[in-house]
C-alpha cells in the first residue's frame, strides 16, 4: 500500500531533519511548504509547493493526496511562523496554525482510516499552555492547535491516534545575538540548544506507540521548574 507521511513545513530546520530521518527509515514523505529546497532532496521525499494560509493551495494539496495515494500513514502539522504581535500577523498565524490543520485533518480523515495504524501529530509549543507576553498571537494560535488534539483524538478514535508535541527551545532563530542566546538558554534547567533531535525522538515514539491518543508530550529541558518561587 502506498501510504506516505505528510509533513507540513519540512523545507528547513526541524521539519527538514524530521523528513530526512523518516525518509531514511524507509517512509515515503510528502513535504508541503512554500519553498522547495534543493538541499532537501531525497528519493523518498516528495515535495509539494503550497502556501497553507491560502485556501486554494491547501485544497490543491488535499486533491494531490487523494489523487495519488491509497492511504496516509501520518499527518504531522509542523508548518509555523513565529511572528511578532500585530493584527495581520495574528490573521496569518491563525490561518497557518489553526485553519490549515483543521481543514487538512477533516479532509484527510478518509485516507488516514485506510491504513491499519495512523497518526496525526500537532507540533505546538510549550507557550501554548502557559502564554507568552512577547508572542501573544503565536501562543494563542498554537494553543488552538493544542486544543484540536483533544477534539480530533475523540473524533478519530480508535483507528487514528492524535497527539501533540510541546517543545520549549529546539533551534534558535538565525542571526540572534549572543546575549539573547545566553538569556534563552538559561530559561531551562538543561542549558543547551538541543536541535531537532528531541522532536524527532518524540515523533518516533508516537509513531510506534499503541496506547497514546489525545496526549501532549512536553520537551522543554525542564523549563517549567526553573526559578520557581517555592
Ligand atoms: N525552533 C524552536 O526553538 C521551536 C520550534 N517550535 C515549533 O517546532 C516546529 C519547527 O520549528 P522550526 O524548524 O524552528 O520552524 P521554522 O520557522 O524554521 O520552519 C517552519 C516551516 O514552516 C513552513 N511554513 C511557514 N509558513 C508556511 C506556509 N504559509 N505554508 C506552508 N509552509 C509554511 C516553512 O517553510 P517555507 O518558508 O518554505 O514555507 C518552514 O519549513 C514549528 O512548528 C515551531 O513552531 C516550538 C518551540 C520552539
Ligand atoms: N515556527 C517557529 N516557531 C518558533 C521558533 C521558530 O524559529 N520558528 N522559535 C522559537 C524560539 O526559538 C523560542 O523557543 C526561543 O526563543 C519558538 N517558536
Amino acid at each position: 500500500m502506498n501510504s506516505p507521511i505528510l509533513i507540513t513545513g519540512a523545507s528547513q530546520r526541524v521539519g527538514l531533519a524530521l523528513a530526512l530521518e523518516l525518509a531514511q527509515a524507509g517512509h515515503t514523505v510528502v513535504s508541503a511548504s512554500r519553498h522547495i529546497q534543493p538541499h532537501a532532496a531525497h528519493p523518498n521525499i516528495h515535495p509539494f509547493q503550497a502556501d497553507l494560509t491560502v485556501a486554494d493551495q491547501r485544497q490543491a494539496l488535499i486533491d494531490h493526496l487523494h489523487g495519488n495515494y491509497d492511504g496516509l500513514r501520518a499527518v504531522i502539522h509542523n508548518a509555523s511562523l513565529w511572528l511578532d504581535d500585530g493584527l495581520d500577523n495574528l490573521d496569518t498565524m491563525f490561518r497557518l496554525h489553526v485553519e490549515a490543520p483543521y481543514h487538512l485533518n477533516l479532509a484527510l480523515g478518509e485516507l488516514l482510516h485506510k491504513v491499519d495504524k495512523a497518526d496525526i501529530i500537532h507540533i505546538c509549543d510549550e507557550t501554548s499552555s502557559r502564554g507568552s507576553k512577547s508572542h501573544i498571537g503565536y501562543a494563542a494560535t498554537k494553543a488552538a492547535l493544542q486544543n484540536m488534539v483533544l477534539s480530533f483524538a475523540e473524533l478519530y478514535a480508535p483507528k487514528v491516534r492524535v497527539n501533540g508535541i510541546l517543545p520549549g527551545l529546539l533551534i534558535l532563530k538565525e542571526g540572534g545575538d549572543e546575549h539573547y542566546r545566553q538569556q534563552t538558554l538559561k530559561k531551562a534547567l538543561l542549558e543547551f540548544e538541543p536541535g531537532a533531535r528531541p522532536l524527532i525522538d518524540a515523533v518516533l515514539f508516537l509513531l510506534e506507540s499503541q496506547y497514546s491518543t489525545g496526549s501532549q508530550l512536553v520537551i522543554n529541558g525542564g523549563r517549567h521548574l526553573k526559578n520557581r518561587m517555592i
